[in-house]
Protein backbone atom coordinates (compact mmCIF):
# COMPACT_ATOMS: atom_id res chain seq x y z
CA UNK A 1 0.00 0.00 0.00
CA UNK A 2 1.51 3.26 -1.21
CA UNK A 3 2.35 6.17 1.77
CA UNK A 4 1.46 9.21 0.12
CA UNK A 5 2.44 12.98 1.54
CA UNK A 6 -0.07 15.92 2.38
CA UNK A 7 0.56 17.38 -1.37
CA UNK A 8 -0.06 14.37 -3.48
CA UNK A 9 -3.29 13.52 -1.41
CA UNK A 10 -4.59 17.25 -1.77
CA UNK A 11 -3.92 16.88 -5.31
CA UNK A 12 -5.90 13.57 -5.36
CA UNK A 13 -8.36 15.20 -3.91
CA UNK A 14 -8.24 17.51 -6.74
CA UNK A 15 -8.07 15.68 -9.49
CA UNK A 16 -11.15 13.22 -7.97
CA UNK A 17 -13.28 16.19 -7.58
CA UNK A 18 -12.50 17.26 -11.50
CA UNK A 19 -13.09 13.63 -12.98
CA UNK A 20 -15.92 12.43 -10.95
CA UNK A 21 -17.89 16.27 -11.34
CA UNK A 22 -18.76 16.52 -7.83
CA UNK A 23 -17.78 19.45 -5.52
CA UNK A 24 -15.17 19.48 -2.73
CA UNK A 25 -18.41 19.86 -0.28
CA UNK A 26 -20.05 16.69 -1.82
CA UNK A 27 -16.38 14.83 -1.33
CA UNK A 28 -16.62 16.10 2.42
CA UNK A 29 -19.78 14.65 2.75
CA UNK A 30 -18.44 11.38 1.55
CA UNK A 31 -15.67 11.12 3.61
CA UNK A 32 -16.79 12.62 6.64
CA UNK A 33 -19.94 10.12 6.59
CA UNK A 34 -17.75 7.07 5.92
CA UNK A 35 -16.53 8.24 9.53
CA UNK A 36 -19.84 8.48 10.60
CA UNK A 37 -20.42 5.22 9.47
CA UNK A 38 -17.79 3.58 11.28
CA UNK A 39 -18.46 5.51 15.06
CA UNK A 40 -22.29 4.40 14.63
CA UNK A 41 -21.03 0.59 14.33
CA UNK A 42 -19.20 0.70 17.40
CA UNK A 43 -21.46 2.56 19.26
CA UNK A 44 -24.54 1.04 18.01
CA UNK A 45 -26.84 3.95 19.37
CA UNK A 46 -24.95 4.24 22.75
CA UNK A 47 -26.51 7.20 25.17
CA UNK A 48 -22.77 8.37 25.91
CA UNK A 49 -22.12 12.06 25.71
CA UNK A 50 -20.42 12.74 22.23
CA UNK A 51 -18.55 16.03 22.42
CA UNK A 52 -17.16 17.07 18.81
CA UNK A 53 -14.20 19.75 18.22
CA UNK A 54 -14.04 21.28 14.95
CA UNK A 55 -11.49 23.77 13.92
CA UNK A 56 -12.39 25.72 11.23
CA UNK A 57 -10.87 24.01 7.97
CA UNK A 58 -11.78 21.21 6.33
CA UNK A 59 -10.97 18.88 9.04
CA UNK A 60 -13.56 20.46 10.92
CA UNK A 61 -15.96 20.91 7.76
CA UNK A 62 -15.55 16.77 8.26
CA UNK A 63 -16.59 17.08 11.83
CA UNK A 64 -19.46 18.89 11.03
CA UNK A 65 -20.87 15.94 8.46
CA UNK A 66 -19.93 13.72 11.36
CA UNK A 67 -21.91 15.31 14.07
CA UNK A 68 -24.57 16.22 12.03
CA UNK A 69 -24.72 11.98 10.93
CA UNK A 70 -24.50 11.25 14.50
CA UNK A 71 -27.48 13.83 15.76
CA UNK A 72 -29.47 12.72 12.94
CA UNK A 73 -29.35 9.08 14.81
CA UNK A 74 -30.13 10.37 18.06
CA UNK A 75 -26.68 10.63 19.72
CA UNK A 76 -26.52 13.21 22.39
CA UNK A 77 -24.13 15.37 20.63
CA UNK A 78 -22.27 18.66 21.75
CA UNK A 79 -20.26 20.55 19.07
CA UNK A 80 -17.64 22.78 19.74
CA UNK A 81 -15.64 25.11 17.47
CA UNK A 82 -12.02 25.70 18.28
CA UNK A 83 -11.97 29.21 16.43
CA UNK A 84 -8.48 29.79 16.48
CA UNK A 85 -9.15 32.28 13.47
CA UNK A 86 -11.37 33.65 11.37
CA UNK A 87 -10.40 32.04 8.06
CA UNK A 88 -12.84 29.56 7.81
CA UNK A 89 -12.72 27.19 4.83
CA UNK A 90 -15.88 27.16 2.31
CA UNK A 91 -17.11 23.71 3.65
CA UNK A 92 -16.54 24.53 6.99
CA UNK A 93 -18.96 27.28 6.04
CA UNK A 94 -21.66 25.35 4.50
CA UNK A 95 -21.49 22.70 7.05
CA UNK A 96 -22.00 25.02 9.57
CA UNK A 97 -25.31 26.33 8.16
CA UNK A 98 -26.49 22.61 7.04
CA UNK A 99 -25.83 21.70 11.08
CA UNK A 100 -29.28 23.53 11.18
CA UNK A 101 -31.24 21.07 9.45
CA UNK A 102 -30.94 18.75 12.56
CA UNK A 103 -30.55 20.72 15.37
CA UNK A 104 -31.36 24.20 16.98
CA UNK A 105 -28.21 23.61 19.44
CA UNK A 106 -25.75 25.95 17.81
CA UNK A 107 -22.11 25.03 18.04
CA UNK A 108 -20.28 25.99 21.04
CA UNK A 109 -17.63 28.38 19.81
CA UNK A 110 -14.16 28.11 22.24
CA UNK A 111 -11.61 31.08 22.16
CA UNK A 112 -10.21 31.30 25.22
CA UNK A 113 -9.74 28.86 28.04
CA UNK A 114 -12.69 30.09 30.17
CA UNK A 115 -14.35 28.37 27.03
CA UNK A 116 -13.02 24.78 27.81
CA UNK A 117 -15.88 22.59 28.59
CA UNK A 118 -15.84 19.93 31.58
CA UNK A 119 -15.01 16.54 29.96
CA UNK A 120 -15.42 12.89 31.78
CA UNK A 121 -13.11 10.09 31.50
CA UNK A 122 -16.64 8.45 30.21
CA UNK A 123 -17.27 10.97 27.53
CA UNK A 124 -16.49 9.76 23.33
CA UNK A 125 -14.40 12.80 21.66
CA UNK A 126 -14.34 13.40 18.07
CA UNK A 127 -10.78 15.50 17.43
CA UNK A 128 -11.44 17.06 13.87
CA UNK A 129 -9.14 19.71 14.81
CA UNK A 130 -6.44 19.59 12.51
CA UNK A 131 -5.72 17.44 9.97
CA UNK A 132 -3.04 17.30 6.53
CA UNK A 133 -3.40 21.12 6.71
CA UNK A 134 -1.22 21.90 9.57
CA UNK A 135 1.49 24.13 9.12
CA UNK A 136 2.95 25.00 12.17
CA UNK A 137 3.15 23.61 15.89
CA UNK A 138 -0.22 24.40 17.74
CA UNK A 139 0.41 27.00 20.22
CA UNK A 140 -1.52 29.22 23.38
CA UNK A 141 -5.01 28.41 24.34
CA UNK A 142 -5.65 25.29 21.97
CA UNK A 143 -2.64 23.94 22.86
CA UNK A 144 -3.34 24.17 26.34
CA UNK A 145 -7.04 22.65 24.90
CA UNK A 146 -5.41 19.92 23.53
CA UNK A 147 -4.02 19.11 27.02
CA UNK A 148 -7.27 19.41 28.53
CA UNK A 149 -8.31 16.89 26.10
CA UNK A 150 -5.64 14.45 26.88
CA UNK A 151 -5.60 14.86 30.58
CA UNK A 152 -9.48 13.93 30.02
CA UNK A 153 -8.50 10.21 29.59
CA UNK A 154 -11.71 10.41 27.57
CA UNK A 155 -11.85 8.00 24.70
CA UNK A 156 -10.88 10.08 21.90
CA UNK A 157 -11.11 9.62 17.81
CA UNK A 158 -9.12 11.61 15.61
CA UNK A 159 -10.57 12.12 11.85
CA UNK A 160 -7.76 11.85 9.33
CA UNK A 161 -4.64 12.57 11.92
CA UNK A 162 -4.59 12.84 15.37
CA UNK A 163 -4.47 17.22 15.89
CA UNK A 164 -0.85 18.34 16.26
CA UNK A 165 0.99 15.65 13.71
CA UNK A 166 2.24 17.12 10.98
CA UNK A 167 2.36 14.26 7.83
CA UNK A 168 5.78 14.98 7.15
CA UNK A 169 8.23 15.92 9.73
CA UNK A 170 8.22 14.87 13.71
CA UNK A 171 6.93 17.92 16.02
CA UNK A 172 9.21 19.49 18.35
CA UNK A 173 9.28 17.72 22.06
CA UNK A 174 6.94 20.19 23.31
CA UNK A 175 4.25 19.61 20.87
CA UNK A 176 0.62 19.85 22.22
CA UNK A 177 -0.73 16.67 19.92
CA UNK A 178 -3.84 14.83 20.49
CA UNK A 179 -3.19 11.07 22.01
CA UNK A 180 -5.69 9.53 19.97
CA UNK A 181 -7.09 5.62 20.91
CA UNK A 182 -8.32 5.08 17.33
CA UNK A 183 -7.44 7.46 14.23
CA UNK A 184 -9.52 6.97 11.14
CA UNK A 185 -7.45 8.50 8.39
CA UNK A 186 -8.44 9.52 4.44
CA UNK A 187 -7.62 7.29 1.51
CA UNK A 188 -3.67 6.73 2.42
CA UNK A 189 -1.70 6.00 5.53
CA UNK A 190 0.51 8.62 6.59
CA UNK A 191 4.47 8.41 7.29
CA UNK A 192 4.22 9.63 10.75
CA UNK A 193 1.88 7.00 11.95
CA UNK A 194 4.46 4.56 12.37
CA UNK A 195 7.26 6.38 12.98
CA UNK A 196 9.04 5.66 17.02
CA UNK A 197 8.62 9.17 18.18
CA UNK A 198 4.68 9.49 16.59
CA UNK A 199 3.22 6.28 16.23
CA UNK A 200 2.11 6.24 19.97
CA UNK A 201 -0.34 9.32 18.99
CA UNK A 202 -2.32 7.58 16.47
CA UNK A 203 -3.93 4.76 18.54
CA UNK A 204 -5.80 1.99 16.27
CA UNK A 205 -5.40 2.94 12.82
CA UNK A 206 -8.00 2.62 10.06
CA UNK A 207 -7.73 3.78 6.53
CA UNK A 208 -10.96 4.82 4.85
CA UNK A 209 -11.20 4.61 1.36
CA UNK A 210 -12.86 7.39 -0.10
CA UNK A 211 -13.03 6.70 -3.19
CA UNK A 212 -10.14 8.84 -5.05
CA UNK A 213 -9.70 8.80 -8.22
CA UNK A 214 -8.22 5.00 -8.78
CA UNK A 215 -6.18 6.00 -12.10
CA UNK A 216 -4.41 9.01 -10.44
CA UNK A 217 -3.79 7.16 -7.26
CA UNK A 218 -2.03 3.91 -9.09
CA UNK A 219 -0.23 6.84 -11.35
CA UNK A 220 1.02 8.29 -8.57
CA UNK A 221 5.04 8.01 -7.54
CA UNK A 222 6.55 7.21 -4.21
CA UNK A 223 9.24 4.90 -2.52
CA UNK A 224 7.67 4.78 0.80
CA UNK A 225 4.84 1.59 1.46
CA UNK A 226 3.14 -0.02 3.84
CA UNK A 227 3.41 -4.37 3.95
CA UNK A 228 0.32 -5.99 4.82
CA UNK A 229 -0.58 -8.76 3.57
CA UNK A 230 -1.86 -7.99 0.21
CA UNK A 231 1.63 -6.57 -0.38
CA UNK A 232 3.43 -9.80 0.41
CA UNK A 233 1.14 -12.56 -1.41
CA UNK A 234 2.90 -11.92 -4.89
CA UNK A 235 6.21 -12.46 -3.25
CA UNK A 236 5.92 -15.56 -2.21
CA UNK A 237 6.83 -18.44 -4.38
CA UNK A 238 5.05 -22.09 -4.67
CA UNK A 239 7.09 -24.81 -4.51
CA UNK A 240 6.93 -27.23 -7.20
CA UNK A 241 5.82 -30.78 -6.48
CA UNK A 242 9.27 -31.92 -8.42
CA UNK A 243 11.73 -30.65 -6.22
CA UNK A 244 14.35 -31.61 -3.72
CA UNK A 245 16.22 -30.09 -1.09
CA UNK A 246 18.66 -29.18 -2.75
CA UNK A 247 16.56 -26.59 -4.34
CA UNK A 248 15.37 -24.76 -1.22
CA UNK A 249 19.22 -23.62 -0.46
CA UNK A 250 21.23 -24.64 2.23
CA UNK A 251 22.63 -21.68 4.66
CA UNK A 252 25.37 -21.30 6.87
CA UNK A 253 24.87 -19.52 10.10
CA UNK A 254 28.00 -18.75 11.87
CA UNK A 255 28.27 -17.22 15.46
CA UNK A 256 27.36 -18.24 19.33
CA UNK A 257 29.81 -17.90 21.96
CA UNK A 258 30.28 -19.31 25.48
CA UNK A 259 27.30 -18.57 27.30
CA UNK A 260 25.42 -17.27 24.18
CA UNK A 261 24.75 -20.45 22.15
CA UNK A 262 21.34 -20.26 22.40
CA UNK A 263 21.09 -17.39 19.82
CA UNK A 264 22.46 -19.49 17.36
CA UNK A 265 19.65 -22.04 17.60
CA UNK A 266 17.10 -20.52 17.09
CA UNK A 267 18.71 -18.41 13.79
CA UNK A 268 19.03 -22.27 12.25
CA UNK A 269 15.14 -22.93 13.20
CA UNK A 270 14.23 -20.41 12.47
CA UNK A 271 15.65 -20.86 8.89
CA UNK A 272 14.93 -24.49 8.81
CA UNK A 273 11.41 -23.22 9.58
CA UNK A 274 11.15 -21.24 7.30
CA UNK A 275 11.89 -23.76 4.37
CA UNK A 276 15.52 -23.94 4.10
CA UNK A 277 16.83 -27.33 2.35
CA UNK A 278 20.11 -27.66 4.25
CA UNK A 279 21.46 -25.76 7.49
CA UNK A 280 24.76 -25.69 9.00
CA UNK A 281 26.03 -23.65 11.54
CA UNK A 282 29.81 -22.64 12.44
CA UNK A 283 30.06 -22.24 15.85
CA UNK A 284 32.82 -22.70 18.63
CA UNK A 285 33.69 -25.93 20.18
CA UNK A 286 31.94 -25.64 23.32
CA UNK A 287 28.01 -25.47 21.19
CA UNK A 288 28.86 -28.92 19.39
CA UNK A 289 26.92 -31.22 21.35
CA UNK A 290 24.47 -28.14 22.42
CA UNK A 291 22.98 -27.65 18.54
CA UNK A 292 23.88 -31.12 18.08
CA UNK A 293 21.03 -32.43 20.60
CA UNK A 294 18.97 -29.49 20.22
CA UNK A 295 18.53 -29.38 16.57
CA UNK A 296 19.22 -32.68 14.84
CA UNK A 297 18.35 -31.27 11.85
CA UNK A 298 20.91 -29.31 11.41
CA UNK A 299 24.40 -30.09 10.19
CA UNK A 300 27.53 -28.41 12.75
CA UNK A 301 31.36 -27.53 11.50
CA UNK A 302 33.38 -26.10 14.90
CA UNK A 303 35.88 -23.14 14.90
CA UNK A 304 39.42 -24.35 16.61
CA UNK A 305 38.74 -21.45 19.48
CA UNK A 306 36.60 -23.55 22.63
CA UNK A 307 34.65 -20.43 23.09
CA UNK A 308 34.18 -18.14 20.20
CA UNK A 309 34.43 -17.85 16.98
CA UNK A 310 37.94 -16.74 15.00
CA UNK A 311 38.10 -18.03 11.70
CA UNK A 312 35.69 -18.84 8.78
CA UNK A 313 35.65 -22.06 6.57
CA UNK A 314 36.71 -20.45 3.03
CA UNK A 315 35.79 -23.54 0.90
CA UNK A 316 32.53 -24.01 2.77
CA UNK A 317 30.21 -23.97 -0.03
CA UNK A 318 26.71 -22.27 1.26
CA UNK A 319 24.50 -20.37 -0.87
CA UNK A 320 24.10 -17.73 2.14
CA UNK A 321 25.59 -16.87 5.18
CA UNK A 322 24.40 -15.08 8.21
CA UNK A 323 26.86 -13.92 10.38
CA UNK A 324 27.20 -12.20 14.55
CA UNK A 325 24.26 -13.78 16.67
CA UNK A 326 25.85 -14.58 20.28
CA UNK A 327 29.06 -13.65 18.48
CA UNK A 328 30.85 -11.34 21.05
CA UNK A 329 33.34 -8.43 19.71
CA UNK A 330 36.69 -9.87 20.25
CA UNK A 331 39.59 -9.79 17.90
CA UNK A 332 39.28 -12.85 16.93
CA UNK A 333 35.58 -12.63 16.13
CA UNK A 334 36.53 -9.77 13.97
CA UNK A 335 39.01 -12.23 11.93
CA UNK A 336 36.19 -14.48 11.56
CA UNK A 337 34.20 -12.09 10.08
CA UNK A 338 36.85 -10.45 7.80
CA UNK A 339 37.43 -13.41 6.42
CA UNK A 340 34.11 -14.72 5.94
CA UNK A 341 33.72 -10.68 3.94
CA UNK A 342 36.85 -11.39 2.37
CA UNK A 343 36.09 -14.96 0.89
CA UNK A 344 32.35 -14.22 0.20
CA UNK A 345 31.10 -12.45 -3.10
CA UNK A 346 26.93 -13.55 -3.04
CA UNK A 347 24.96 -10.92 0.09
CA UNK A 348 25.23 -11.87 3.37
CA UNK A 349 23.22 -11.78 6.12
CA UNK A 350 24.73 -9.51 9.40
CA UNK A 351 23.25 -9.11 12.72
CA UNK A 352 23.49 -8.45 16.56
CA UNK A 353 27.61 -8.62 17.28
CA UNK A 354 28.45 -8.52 13.49
CA UNK A 355 26.91 -5.12 13.49
CA UNK A 356 28.56 -4.42 16.38
CA UNK A 357 31.75 -5.50 14.58
CA UNK A 358 31.14 -3.61 11.34
CA UNK A 359 30.64 -0.55 13.77
CA UNK A 360 33.96 -1.08 15.81
CA UNK A 361 35.72 -1.58 12.60
CA UNK A 362 34.31 0.98 9.63
CA UNK A 363 37.09 -0.56 7.21
CA UNK A 364 34.84 -3.50 6.50
CA UNK A 365 32.15 -2.14 5.46
CA UNK A 366 33.82 -1.63 2.22
CA UNK A 367 33.98 -5.73 1.81
CA UNK A 368 30.33 -6.27 1.87
CA UNK A 369 28.97 -7.88 -1.21
CA UNK A 370 26.27 -5.84 -2.84
CA UNK A 371 22.22 -6.45 -1.18
CA UNK A 372 23.62 -7.49 1.88
CA UNK A 373 21.16 -7.11 4.53
CA UNK A 374 21.93 -5.69 8.03
CA UNK A 375 19.48 -5.93 10.51
CA UNK A 376 19.98 -3.56 13.62
CA UNK A 377 17.89 -2.38 16.27
CA UNK A 378 17.79 1.13 17.25
CA UNK A 379 20.90 0.87 19.42
CA UNK A 380 22.55 -1.25 17.04
CA UNK A 381 21.92 1.32 14.58
CA UNK A 382 23.40 4.29 16.56
CA UNK A 383 26.43 2.20 16.60
CA UNK A 384 26.85 2.06 12.93
CA UNK A 385 25.17 5.76 12.08
CA UNK A 386 25.65 8.16 14.62
CA UNK A 387 23.03 9.96 16.08
CA UNK A 388 20.27 10.97 14.66
CA UNK A 389 18.07 14.51 14.97
CA UNK A 390 14.73 12.94 14.54
CA UNK A 391 13.25 9.95 13.13
CA UNK A 392 12.82 12.02 9.38
CA UNK A 393 16.68 12.42 10.14
CA UNK A 394 17.55 8.51 10.53
CA UNK A 395 15.41 7.59 7.27
CA UNK A 396 17.70 9.89 5.49
CA UNK A 397 20.51 9.04 7.08
CA UNK A 398 19.74 5.26 6.76
CA UNK A 399 19.03 5.89 2.72
CA UNK A 400 22.63 6.98 2.24
CA UNK A 401 24.03 4.59 3.93
CA UNK A 402 22.39 1.70 1.71
CA UNK A 403 23.12 3.80 -0.94
CA UNK A 404 26.76 4.29 -0.32
CA UNK A 405 27.58 0.64 1.03
CA UNK A 406 24.76 -0.85 -1.57
CA UNK A 407 22.95 -2.77 1.07
CA UNK A 408 19.63 -3.29 2.52
CA UNK A 409 18.99 -2.08 6.05
CA UNK A 410 15.78 -3.42 8.02
CA UNK A 411 15.84 -1.56 11.30
CA UNK A 412 13.90 -3.44 13.82
CA UNK A 413 11.07 -2.09 16.18
CA UNK A 414 7.23 -2.04 16.48
CA UNK A 415 7.48 -1.39 12.59
CA UNK A 416 9.98 -2.39 11.47
CA UNK A 417 11.31 -0.41 8.24
CA UNK A 418 13.45 -2.10 5.39
CA UNK A 419 15.59 0.26 3.62
CA UNK A 420 16.79 -0.14 0.29
CA UNK A 421 18.88 2.73 -1.31
CA UNK A 422 15.36 5.64 -1.88
CA UNK A 423 12.93 2.78 -0.99
CA UNK A 424 11.26 2.47 2.42
CA UNK A 425 8.85 -0.58 3.15
CA UNK A 426 7.55 -0.36 6.85
CA UNK A 427 6.09 -3.63 8.04
CA UNK A 428 2.48 -3.85 9.56
CA UNK A 429 2.51 -7.23 11.49
CA UNK A 430 3.76 -7.96 14.62
CA UNK A 431 3.14 -7.17 18.49
CA UNK A 432 4.54 -6.27 21.80
CA UNK A 433 4.79 -10.44 22.46
CA UNK A 434 7.76 -9.75 20.09
CA UNK A 435 9.91 -7.73 22.55
CA UNK A 436 11.64 -10.49 23.96
CA UNK A 437 14.92 -12.19 24.29
CA UNK A 438 15.90 -13.55 21.04
CA UNK A 439 12.94 -12.63 18.71
CA UNK A 440 15.78 -10.93 16.33
CA UNK A 441 18.22 -13.63 15.87
CA UNK A 442 14.16 -16.03 14.55
CA UNK A 443 14.40 -12.86 12.29
CA UNK A 444 17.88 -13.44 10.99
CA UNK A 445 16.77 -16.86 10.70
CA UNK A 446 14.32 -16.47 8.29
CA UNK A 447 15.79 -13.74 6.15
CA UNK A 448 18.31 -15.88 5.37
CA UNK A 449 16.39 -18.56 4.59
CA UNK A 450 14.15 -16.63 1.84
CA UNK A 451 17.80 -15.69 0.50
CA UNK A 452 18.68 -19.04 0.25
CA UNK A 453 15.81 -20.23 -1.40
CA UNK A 454 16.62 -17.74 -4.49
CA UNK A 455 14.61 -14.56 -2.92
CA UNK A 456 16.07 -11.55 -3.81
CA UNK A 457 17.68 -10.09 -0.56
CA UNK A 458 15.51 -6.89 -0.43
CA UNK A 459 12.35 -8.83 -1.60
CA UNK A 460 13.89 -11.25 1.60
CA UNK A 461 13.71 -9.09 4.04
CA UNK A 462 10.23 -7.55 3.43
CA UNK A 463 8.52 -10.82 2.94
CA UNK A 464 10.80 -12.39 6.13
CA UNK A 465 9.97 -9.20 8.65
CA UNK A 466 6.37 -9.62 8.00
CA UNK A 467 5.93 -13.36 7.64
CA UNK A 468 8.18 -13.24 11.34
CA UNK A 469 5.59 -10.26 12.34
CA UNK A 470 3.05 -12.68 11.56
CA UNK A 471 4.13 -15.90 13.42
CA UNK A 472 4.71 -13.33 16.29
CA UNK A 473 0.99 -12.46 15.94
CA UNK A 474 -0.14 -16.64 15.48
CA UNK A 475 2.01 -16.64 18.71
CA UNK A 476 0.51 -14.10 20.91
CA UNK A 477 -3.44 -15.33 19.77
CA UNK A 478 -2.26 -18.29 21.28
CA UNK A 479 -0.16 -18.03 24.40
CA UNK A 480 -1.23 -13.80 25.17
CA UNK A 481 2.07 -11.05 24.80
CA UNK A 482 3.62 -12.19 27.83
CA UNK A 483 3.87 -15.55 27.20
CA UNK A 484 5.10 -15.31 23.39
CA UNK A 485 9.28 -16.58 24.04
CA UNK A 486 11.14 -16.28 20.51
CA UNK A 487 11.09 -20.20 19.79
CA UNK A 488 7.75 -20.26 19.42
CA UNK A 489 7.94 -17.30 16.83
CA UNK A 490 10.35 -19.86 14.63
CA UNK A 491 7.88 -22.48 15.82
CA UNK A 492 5.01 -20.82 14.11
CA UNK A 493 6.59 -19.61 10.38
CA UNK A 494 5.14 -22.47 8.66
CA UNK A 495 1.76 -21.21 9.66
CA UNK A 496 2.52 -17.57 9.27
CA UNK A 497 3.40 -18.70 5.50
CA UNK A 498 -0.43 -20.80 5.79
CA UNK A 499 -2.06 -18.05 6.94
CA UNK A 500 -1.07 -15.67 4.27
CA UNK A 501 -3.45 -17.25 2.19
CA UNK A 502 -6.72 -17.35 4.68
CA UNK A 503 -9.56 -15.31 3.34
CA UNK A 504 -10.74 -14.26 6.69
CA UNK A 505 -7.66 -13.38 8.27
CA UNK A 506 -7.18 -10.79 5.31
CA UNK A 507 -10.61 -9.72 5.42
CA UNK A 508 -10.29 -9.13 9.38
CA UNK A 509 -7.23 -6.63 8.58
CA UNK A 510 -9.20 -4.00 6.48
N1 LIG B 1 -8.96 13.46 0.41
C1 LIG B 1 -8.87 13.95 1.59
O1 LIG B 1 -7.85 13.72 2.22
C2 LIG B 1 -9.97 14.80 2.13
C3 LIG B 1 -9.66 15.66 3.16
N2 LIG B 1 -10.58 16.34 3.83
C4 LIG B 1 -10.22 17.00 5.10
O2 LIG B 1 -9.48 18.16 4.90
C5 LIG B 1 -8.42 18.22 5.83
C6 LIG B 1 -7.43 19.25 5.40
O3 LIG B 1 -8.11 20.49 5.48
P1 LIG B 1 -7.42 21.91 5.43
O4 LIG B 1 -6.46 21.94 4.33
O5 LIG B 1 -8.51 22.91 5.44
O6 LIG B 1 -6.59 22.00 6.75
P2 LIG B 1 -6.89 21.69 8.28
O7 LIG B 1 -8.35 21.61 8.55
O8 LIG B 1 -6.09 20.52 8.64
O9 LIG B 1 -6.28 22.99 8.97
C7 LIG B 1 -6.97 24.24 8.86
C8 LIG B 1 -6.13 25.43 8.51
O10 LIG B 1 -5.52 25.92 9.68
C9 LIG B 1 -4.37 26.68 9.37
N3 LIG B 1 -3.33 26.27 10.33
C10 LIG B 1 -2.39 25.32 10.16
N4 LIG B 1 -1.66 25.15 11.26
C11 LIG B 1 -2.16 26.02 12.17
C12 LIG B 1 -1.83 26.31 13.53
N5 LIG B 1 -0.85 25.68 14.16
N6 LIG B 1 -2.54 27.23 14.18
C13 LIG B 1 -3.56 27.87 13.57
N7 LIG B 1 -3.90 27.64 12.28
C14 LIG B 1 -3.22 26.73 11.59
C15 LIG B 1 -3.98 26.32 7.95
O11 LIG B 1 -4.07 27.48 7.17
C16 LIG B 1 -5.00 25.24 7.54
O12 LIG B 1 -5.43 25.39 6.22
C17 LIG B 1 -7.98 16.79 5.89
O13 LIG B 1 -7.18 16.49 6.96
C18 LIG B 1 -9.33 16.10 5.95
O14 LIG B 1 -9.80 16.05 7.27
C19 LIG B 1 -12.01 15.97 3.60
O15 LIG B 1 -12.86 16.97 3.93
C20 LIG B 1 -12.27 15.58 2.19
C21 LIG B 1 -11.32 14.66 1.58
N1 LIG C 1 6.39 -3.95 20.15
C1 LIG C 1 6.74 -4.70 19.10
N2 LIG C 1 5.89 -4.88 18.07
C2 LIG C 1 6.24 -5.61 17.00
N3 LIG C 1 7.45 -6.23 16.87
C3 LIG C 1 8.33 -6.10 17.86
C4 LIG C 1 8.03 -5.34 19.01
N4 LIG C 1 9.11 -5.37 19.83
C5 LIG C 1 10.04 -6.12 19.20
N5 LIG C 1 9.58 -6.57 18.01
C6 LIG C 1 10.34 -7.37 17.03
O1 LIG C 1 11.13 -8.33 17.71
C7 LIG C 1 12.46 -8.36 17.21
C8 LIG C 1 13.44 -7.94 18.31
O2 LIG C 1 14.74 -8.01 17.82
P1 LIG C 1 16.03 -7.61 18.69
O3 LIG C 1 15.83 -6.25 19.28
O4 LIG C 1 17.20 -7.84 17.85
O5 LIG C 1 15.94 -8.65 19.87
P2 LIG C 1 16.98 -9.78 20.30
O6 LIG C 1 18.34 -9.14 20.26
O7 LIG C 1 16.58 -10.16 21.68
O8 LIG C 1 16.83 -10.88 19.33
C9 LIG C 1 12.47 -7.44 16.01
O9 LIG C 1 12.22 -8.15 14.83
C10 LIG C 1 11.33 -6.48 16.30
O10 LIG C 1 10.77 -5.92 15.14
K1 LIG D 1 -7.90 15.71 13.50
Amino acid sequence: MKILSAEQLSEADKISIEKQGITSEKLMERAATLVFNEIHKRLQGAPIPVKIFCGIGNNGGDGLVVARHLIQHGYHVTVYVVNYSDKRSDDFLSNYERLKEVTNDWPKLIKKENDFPDIDTGDFLIDAIFGIGLNRPIEGWVAKLVKHMNDSQAFTLSVDMPSGLFSDKVPGEKAAIIEADYTLSFQAPKLVFFLPETMDYVGDLQIIDIGLDREFLAGLSTKTYLINKDSVLPLYKQRKKNSHKGDYGHVLIAGGSYGKMGSVLLTATAALRTGSGLCSLYIPKCGYEIIQTGLPEAMVLTDPENDMVSDYPEDFDADVVCFGMGAGTDKKSVQALKKLLETSDSPVVIDADGLNILSANMELLGLLPENSVLTPHPGELKRLIGEWKDDFHKLEMVKAFSKKHKVVVVIKGAHTFTINREEIFINNSGNPGMATAGSGDVLSGVITSLIGQSYEPVVAAVLGVFLHGLSGDISSRELGYEGVMAGDIAANIGRAVKDLFSREMKDQEN
